[in-house]
């Protein structure tokens, strides 16, 4: 951060002193050159120097004027401190206003002296300058007051752009002390250090919150034009190739209106046949040459787009499937995968097109000026005193039209969020007759999108006005002079008709340029959101490296503290200290919410503590390598969700040799399909093993895949097992079969179960009853249910909403309780009971 604001405010300065010097030099040089330098010393004498017509005191001055304006409004009237936030922001406004017109005027006014020259300017110069230069002097008085011009118009574009980010920067780094500090602070326009540090953690904070990153943070992340340009690197040398073919076909193209100029002057101005046949055949040689090497650009430019376009989005899902599970809490699946896809190949369709554009009409632009400049400076100066016009309607329009952009693309990717969910969730809908709703709400979306999408082309039709009338504009004023010239005899009509073309390949070239523009803003706003995803760290590593010999399956939470990232405010784990023993099974029980899911997903390392530490076998669960830990602690959740692949391969997901493992052998595989009650149902299919599970598992009943989902989670060969009410979303007889899968996987492994029902419970060696994120009671079945707390009114309610015949023994409740099914031993029989103790735990809450 400190080093962007010194770069922004170290560049200003340096285009300043460099453009002071450079004006300076060429200011004074000529008078040195004259030997009238000391005449500078009197106030008359200056004067007299000034009006001297090719003098360049006055660019000299304006340049000065120009550098001090910009200063003083940035140290004097920016360091102003200010009382709200709307006042500094519309101080920082006035002052960035400011920049820009100081600069626009002083471009202006060079514009306007570079056009008085080429209209006025005689032939033969000033005579004192003739005489410097008859004198043996090297001194061109014309070509150093070009420069002088050039060198003060180039600064003070520069100057504009550096002195504007800066001031940007500089009230970013003030909201976000303002922020920090939550207090009144003056807001200096240049900020200390002490400042950007205050700032730092509450912009990474916001960074590291997702997408919406750069609306927080200032514009970190934001991909600029020349971040598109570096992203085609790797095919740089398909580029060189193309670009070096690109200046053949670009000199081709320029050599047509030189020959073509040429030709008339031979058939009609001085007729000769033999010149007018030969520089024909030049001129279809030149246009052949032109054809094939345009040809060669466009194909290797092509070919580089597309592996760009292979890139982006191999370097996207990478990124992507790095992030934490808070980024995806944040961020709608819509959204992420409209990234995916349409940004994705938006940035590289644009940037690799434009850049063949920009290549090309760069090499144009440039070899016409030259053929231009050698065939009437004059004209060539007043077409290019247009052409800031065009760049600054360009420039203008491409900031609106980016935004749009970005506008447009996040409408599109909310309507796109609204019919994914919708078609995603279609049983739902259906049951619930919610079609209407569903149709509005996609509806009401798409018309949010057409409203920007409306907007985005009425911006466009403007543009393209313009941007149509600029040129001819040019031609005609071009044409005017040009026709001037020819009537005084200044220039041969062949030489105005070579002109002319050039002219107009020049407006085709700046036009194609202001287009790449333009488009590259718009790829700009795709590129903004893709660039944030690529760049974007991780919040929660990726693990560390150890790896040891054995695991015993020892957990152990120690004064855990958590909330959710995207809710900071909820505290959802409070000073939370549990140890599960090796080898022992826990039952994790309490009312909805109240942090039992929370628990194992702190165990699974999608989230980290916000204080206190997780252990496994008495070292921070971070410690350990991410895939071998994935090994060692299987989940298996509620709604295991299943890929459109082989039951094999859905089985070893995970363990596959692109994962970097061993995978298991079919042997493996079965045996664990066996214990997970799995194998039978996996052979009666027709193709066994073999068959698809199609998308989400579609074709597979909740049991089957719950099996699948367990011999997922047995063929790792886990020391820890995390049941995360592996059963309640079933029905009795696929629970039956499930659990009996669940009760023989159980024996020898650490397992931590979550269960609404009594009889997924009641037989674990340890109860832990959770609520509000804090132990309420430990103990088993027995001993909880004569402590009469919290457990034991969870049974309790639990039995009277099921309306079980059965009865507990429980003294001090006096809850009567019987029946074989629910107190039977553990792999027995323990699934009769559809009671949920969720169900009385909502009550209890
Ligand atoms: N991804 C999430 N982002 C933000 N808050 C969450 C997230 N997941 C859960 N919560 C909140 O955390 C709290 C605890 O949720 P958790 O899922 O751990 O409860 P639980 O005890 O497992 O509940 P249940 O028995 O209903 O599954 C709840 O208030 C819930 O709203």
């Amino acid at each position: 951060m400190r080093g962007r604001t010194s770069l922004y405010t170290v560049a200003l300065y340096a285009v300043s002193a460099v453009e002071t010097l450079i004006c300076t030099g060429l200011a004074l040089y000529p008078l040195h050159q004259l030997g009238i330098l000391g005449q500078l010393s009197h106030f008359k004498g200056l004067i007299q120097l000034y009006s001297l017509s090719l003098s360049n005191l006055d660019i000299w001055l304006l340049s000065i004027l120009k550098n001090a304006c910009i200063l003083i409004l940035i140290h004097v009237h920016g360091t102003r401190p200010g009382q709200e936030e709307e006042e500094i922001s519309a101080m920082y406004k006035k002052v960035r206003r400011g920049i820009r017109g100081t600069c626009i005027t002083a471009q202006l006014l060079l514009l306007g002296k570079a056009t008085v020259i080429a209209i006025n300017a005689p032939d033969n110069l000033v005579p004192i300058f003739m005489n410097a230069a008859s004198s043996g002097k090297p001194f061109v008085g014309l070509v150093m007051m070009f420069s002088a011009l050039f060198c003060c118009l180039l600064c003070s574009f520069l100057e504009g752009m550096t002195a504007v980010q800066s001031v940007r920067r500089m009230q970013t780094l003030s909201k976000e002390a303002r922020e920090a500090n939550n207090e009144d602070v003056t807001a200096p326009l240049l900020p200390s250090y002490d400042q950007e540090e205050k700032g730092k953690p509450h912009k990474e904070k916001a960074v590291k919150k997702g997408l919406s990153a750069s609306a927080a943070g200032g514009n970190k992340n934001n991909a600029t034009i020349s971040e598109l340009l570096l992203l085609s690197r790797p095919d740089a040398v398909f580029n060189c190739i193309a670009l070096t073919a690109g200046c053949v076909a670009a000199l081709c193209t320029a050599l047509v209106p030189y020959y073509t100029g040429l030709v008339i002057d031979f058939a009609s101005i001085e007729p000769d046949r033999s010149k007018f046949v030969s520089t024909c055949l030049i001129l279809v040689l030149v246009a052949a040459l032109g054809g094939i090497f345009t040809g060669i650009r466009g194909c290797l430019f092509s070919f580089s787009m597309n592996r760009l376009n292979v890139r982006l989005r191999k370097g996207l899902f990478h990124s992507l499937v790095q992030m934490e599970m808070a980024f995806f809490d944040t961020n709608k699946v819509g959204d992420i995968s409209s990234r995916l896809s349409s940004d994705t190949t938006a940035v590289s369709d644009q940037i690799s097109l434009n850049i063949n554009v920009m290549m090309r009409s760069i090499t144009q632009a440039l070899l016409v000026i030259v053929f231009m400049l050698a065939a009437s400076w004059r004209l060539t100066t007043i077409t290019f005193v247009l052409i800031p016009l065009v760049m600054t309607v360009s420039s203008v329009y491409g900031k609106y039209y980016q935004k749009l952009s970005k506008e447009l693309r996040t409408e599109l990717a909310e309507a796109n969020a609204v019919a994914e969910e919708v078609l995603s969730a279609m049983s739902t809908v259906k049951a619930h007759a919610a079609q209407d709703s569903s149709e509005a709400a996609y509806h009401t979306k798409l018309e949010s999108y057409s409203k920007v999408m409306i907007k985005q082309v009425l911006a466009y039709c403007l543009f393209a006005v313009i941007n149509t009338f600029l040129p001819n504009a040019l031609s005609a004023a071009v044409l005017f002079y040009g026709g001037t010239f020819v009537l005084e005899g200044k220039m041969s009509p062949g030489s105005l008709v070579s002109f002319m073309l050039y002219q107009q390949s020049l407006s085709s070239a700046f036009q194609a340029m202001a287009d790449v523009y333009s488009a590259l803003t718009a790829a700009v706003g795709a590129a903004d959101k893709v660039m944030e995803l690529i760049k974007r760290k991780p919040e929660v590593s990726q693990g560390g490296s150890l790896i040891p010999s054995s695991l015993t399956g020892r957990i152990e939470f120690q004064n855990v503290v958590f909330n959710y990232p995207s809710r900071p405010e909820a505290p959802v784990i409070q000073g939370l200290s549990l140890i599960v023993n090796p080898g022992e099974v826990v039952a994790l029980v309490g009312p909805s919410g109240g942090g039992k899911s929370s628990i194992v997903r702190l165990i699974e390392r999608f989230y980290l503590p916000t204080s206190g530490q997780v252990l496994l076998d008495e070292r921070d669960i971070g410690m350990y390598k991410n895939k071998w830990l994935r090994q060692q602690v299987a989940l298996v959740s509620q709604e295991p969700v299943l890929c459109a692949r082989s039951v094999r391969r859905n089985i070893i997901y995970g363990l596959e040799a692109e994962d970097g493992v061993e995978p298991p052998s079919n042997e493996e595989i079965e045996e664990a399909a066996r214990q997970a009650n799995a194998h039978d149902f996996i052979m009666g299919f027709p193709d066994g093993y073999e068959t698809n599970c199609w998308e989400k598992g579609t074709q597979l009943s909740g049991g089957q895949k719950q099996r699948i989902a367990i011999a997922r989670a047995l063929v790792r060969k886990p020391r820890v097992l995390l049941l995360d009410e592996a059963t309640s979303a079933l029905d009795a007889d696929s629970e039956a079969v499930v659990q009996e899968a669940l009760d023989r996987i159980m024996a020898n492994r650490t397992t931590l179960v979550i269960a609404h029902r009594l009889s997924t419970v009641q037989h674990a060696d340890k109860i832990i009853v959770i609520a509000k994120g804090v132990v309420q009671e430990v103990g088993n079945h027995e001993g909880l249910l004569a402590a009469g707390g919290m457990y034991a009114t969870l049974v309790k309610r639990q039995l009277q909403r099921s309306g079980s015949t059965m009865s507990f023994s429980n003294p001090s409740t006096g809850l009567e309780a019987s029946g074989s099914s629910i107190l039977g031993p553990r792999g027995g029989s323990r699934f009769t009971s559809q009671a949920s103790l969720l169900n009385g735990a909502e009550q209890v809450d």
